[in-house]
């Protein structure tokens, strides 16, 4: 199942890479990182979504989306918390090992949870690593500019490849301010200095987060690796946002930078209802679902 399709030997990138072959075809193999660096290089613009779960990622792998990320948003789209701090390695990593089991092509990216990292780069590759055995993860992230860019240096020496994520940071949000737009007029020189710190540590893509187009396109165009953009405008390498979001599972006012390509709350909650109508009123279970 995992190597269908391969039509010839020497097609390196799991996507075929004429400009018609783009978005619609199916990656043919195993998403490796330097596939990501080849996109960038032939300007190809790729999606990349969280998924937390084996349907979802089946799902997600099967429709072509070549990265996925296991985000410590699960304590928001999973668990219920009301921001990403309280989640934990015990929690994330079952939702990881779920998504690796459920792949054929995806690169399964899981995010680091605020306090698994930031004590030191040992934490970090010590964190890391459990990611990478117990869950079966093929790469890792975290937060952070500069300052992180030892314990990138260290996860990365040890053979696993990390992203990166700037701008605004979930796990700061105190720090910050809230949710708010970074990098804007002359912080978005920190903001470079910090995409090129974490490209130097030996990251391998780097997410940036609610951070002026402008900037975005500036950084993206000085980075040898892809970056990532959700609300970081058109000019990025790659565009990534959380699966509920895009899907509208998730009610309530999203944030500016999400489009809904469906409406999956309406659609579970008219399941739902109907379900509940039919037992109400005897219509479920019929003969067809019952045994004698
Ligand atoms: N479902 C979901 N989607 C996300 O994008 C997401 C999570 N959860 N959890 C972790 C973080 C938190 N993120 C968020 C959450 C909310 C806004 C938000 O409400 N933004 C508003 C206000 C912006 C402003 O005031 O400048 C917006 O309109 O974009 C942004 C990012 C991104 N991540
Ligand atoms: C929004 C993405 C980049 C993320 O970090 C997450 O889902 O946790
Ligand atoms: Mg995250």
């Amino acid at each position: 199942m995992v190597s269908e399709n391969v039509s010839s030997g020497e097609l390196a990138a799991p996507y075929g890479s004429g400009p018609s072959a783009q978005a619609q075809d199916k990656p043919r193999k195993k998403v490796r990182i330097h596939h990501l660096r080849e996109m960038k290089e032939r300007g190809e613009t790729w999606p990349m979504l969280t998924a937390y779960d084996m349907y979802t990622a089946e799902l997600f792998d099967e429709a072509g989306i070549p990265v996925l990320l296991v985000g410590d948003s699960a304590a928001n789209n999973v668990f219920g918390y009301d921001t990403s701090l309280p989640v934990t390695v015990d929690e994330l990593l079952p939702l990881v090992r779920g998504v690796t089991r459920s792949v054929n092509r995806a690169l399964v990216v899981a995010d680091l949870p605020f306090g698994s990292y930031q004590l030191s780069p040992e934490q970090a590759l010590a964190t890391s690593v459990r990611f990478m055995k117990e869950g079966r993860a093929h790469a890792v992230k975290l937060e952070g500019g500069r300052r992180f860019a030892p314990h990138v240096e260290a996860i990365t020496s040890a053979g696993v490849p990390v992203m990166g994520h700037i701008g605004f940071t979930p796990q700061s949000e105190h720090n910050l301010g809230g949710y708010r737009v970074q990098g804007r007029g002359d912080a978005a020189e920190q903001l470079l200095a910090d995409a090129t710190a974490l490209q130097d540590a030996g990251a391998f893509a780097v997410v940036m987060e609610m951070v002026p187009a402008e900037a975005a396109k500036r950084i993206t165009a000085e980075l040898r690796i892809p970056t990532v953009g959700i609300g970081a405008g058109p000019d990025c390498d790659a565009q990534v946002l959380v699966w509920q979001d895009m899907a509208g599972l998730r009610r309530g006012k999203a944030p500016r930078f999400v489009k809904r390509y469906a409406d999956l709350a309406d659609v579970l909650s008219q399941a739902a209802r109907s379900f509940a109508e039919d037992v109400r009123g005897g219509q479920f279970p019929a003969p067809e679902h019952t045994f004698h």
